[in-house]
């Protein structure tokens, strides 16, 4: 058993779904990210499922995994999303997703991207500062239009996770704290071209406890209350992603406790619930399929140097995550305790270390958990051409994103002309 339904051995080989993982890297090559679009279905139908008779909106962290081919798939589920950028904008209409059901959010929103945004009419503008609204006034006016804004308040609560990805302390620069939304609240009028039609909040992701998001929660509520009893009306809570997935033994609530409890405690909100989950919808969904290039022994250590490298996934090298390694074909010799390397030149160019496996050259290696923040956070660096990205669907295999080419990566390029 891999511990991942959808990624599991049949006679010591692994398979995605119906398909063999050996055979969809000698027919694609790798490294490649390998996706299973049945465990991206349920992932979204947990969530869907717990929501109950709840009105709700999931909007899905575009971010987590911008392949429009997945985009695709949760805007057929129903899906909305969340954005941080117009080009992520400009993917969920290009996958067919829909504006209305999208919320910007993002401390940093460039002018063209808001122009952009009102053009397509989204859902609302996830607003992080006083200075952000102020401008977004303003280019409403200009554009003649009328801006939908949720502010994003920073509860400041401590999401207990690696303090990268933590989000909703008062010393993060996300949101705006309490006080200062309920004081642009009792000014709406300073604002003629917003229309507030939210409050929304995002913590930090990765959290494997139900207690900050329920913390963050009752804030939001308290908060919910005052503005109403000053006679504020809006139309939705948006309580933001975050629920983490199981890497290695951490034990993070299951979707369903995680959306039960946060109804629970939302138990007296008219307002449609709205959540922004990335990494749950999609980190267990997918895998990076890489090749042992070289053994490689030496008095110290023993390494296993693989095709796959930092800039195909970043989050070991970045957070020092844990990322379970798993071979294709397993084998009974002799396992050896290997330092799991990609071909870029740093040390911090690692999978994992110290990593349990009986190896041979050529064999293969699938790097669990990697369908959130893998392909998305990927670069060129080393000029190594991005990988390729496969969706197995049942015994169907799809390519989604072909492998990049040299050719792609110097393309716009161009030397002095003396
Ligand atoms: C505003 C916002 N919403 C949603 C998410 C998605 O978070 P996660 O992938 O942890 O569910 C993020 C990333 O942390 C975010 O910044
Ligand atoms: N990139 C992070 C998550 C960041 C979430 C962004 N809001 C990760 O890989 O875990």
């Amino acid at each position: 058993m891999s511990g991942f339904p959808e990624f599991d051995y049949r006679n010591n080989e692994l398979f995605v779904e119906s398909v063999s993982l050996k055979q969809i890297a000698r027919e694609f090559g790798t490294p490649c990210y390998v996706y299973s679009r049945a465990a991206l279905t349920k992932a979204y139908q947990a969530f869907d499922a717990a929501f109950a008779n709840r009105e709700h909106l999931i909007c899905y962290a575009v971010k987590a995994n911008s392949n429009i081919a997945i985009l695709n798939l949760f805007a057929r589920l129903g899906s909305g999303f969340d954005i941080v950028s117009g080009g992520e904008l400009q993917r969920v209409i290009k996958a067919g997703g829909d504006p209305g059901k999208t919320v910007f959010s993002g401390v940093g929103k460039h002018v063209d991207e808001m122009r952009m945004a009102l053009n397509a009419n989204i859902l609302c503008f996830n607003v992080e500062s006083e200075a952000e609204l102020i401008v977004l006034n303003q280019i409403a006016k200009d554009m003649g239009k009328i801006a939908p804004v949720s502010l994003r308040v920073n509860p400041d609560v401590d999401a207990k996770t690696h303090p990268y990805i933590s989000t909703g302390l008062k010393e993060n620069k996300f949101g705006v704290p309490a006080s200062v939304a309920e004081r642009i609240y009792q000014s709406t009028q300073q604002y003629p071209h917003i229309r507030f039609t939210g409050l929304d909040c995002h913590i930090g992701s990765q959290l494997t406890e139900l207690e900050p998001f329920l913390q963050a929660s009752h804030k939001m509520l308290n908060l919910l209350e005052t503005l109403q009893s000053q006679g504020l009306s809006i139309e939705h809570l948006d309580l933001g992603g975050g629920l983490g997935i199981r890497y290695t033994d951490e034990t993070p609530p299951s979707i369903k406790d995680y959306v039960s409890a946060l109804c629970a405690g939302t138990r007296t909100v008219k307002q449609r619930l709205l959540i922004e989950p990335g990494r749950s919808l999609v980190g267990n969904s997918g895998i990076l399929l890489t090749r042992v290039e070289y053994l490689k022994h030496t008095s110290a250590r023993d390494f296993a140097i693989v095709d796959a490298a930092m800039n195909d996934l970043m989050r070991p090298a970045l957070y020092d995550a844990y990322h379970a390694i798993l071979p294709v074909q397993q084998n009974a010799s002799e396992a050896r305790n290997y330092q799991v390397v990609g071909p870029v030149c740093e040390t911090g160019d690692f999978l994992g270390h110290d990593r349990k496996l009986s190896l041979n050259d050529g064999d293969f290696l699938a790097v669990m958990s990697a369908g959130a923040y893998g392909m998305s956070m990927s670069s060129n660096y080393n000029t190594r051409p991005r990988a390729a990205e496969i969706m197995v669907d049942h015994d169907q295999i799809h390519i989604i994103r072909q492998r990049e080419t040299i050719d792609q990566l110097m393309a716009d390029e161009r030397v002095l002309p003396q």
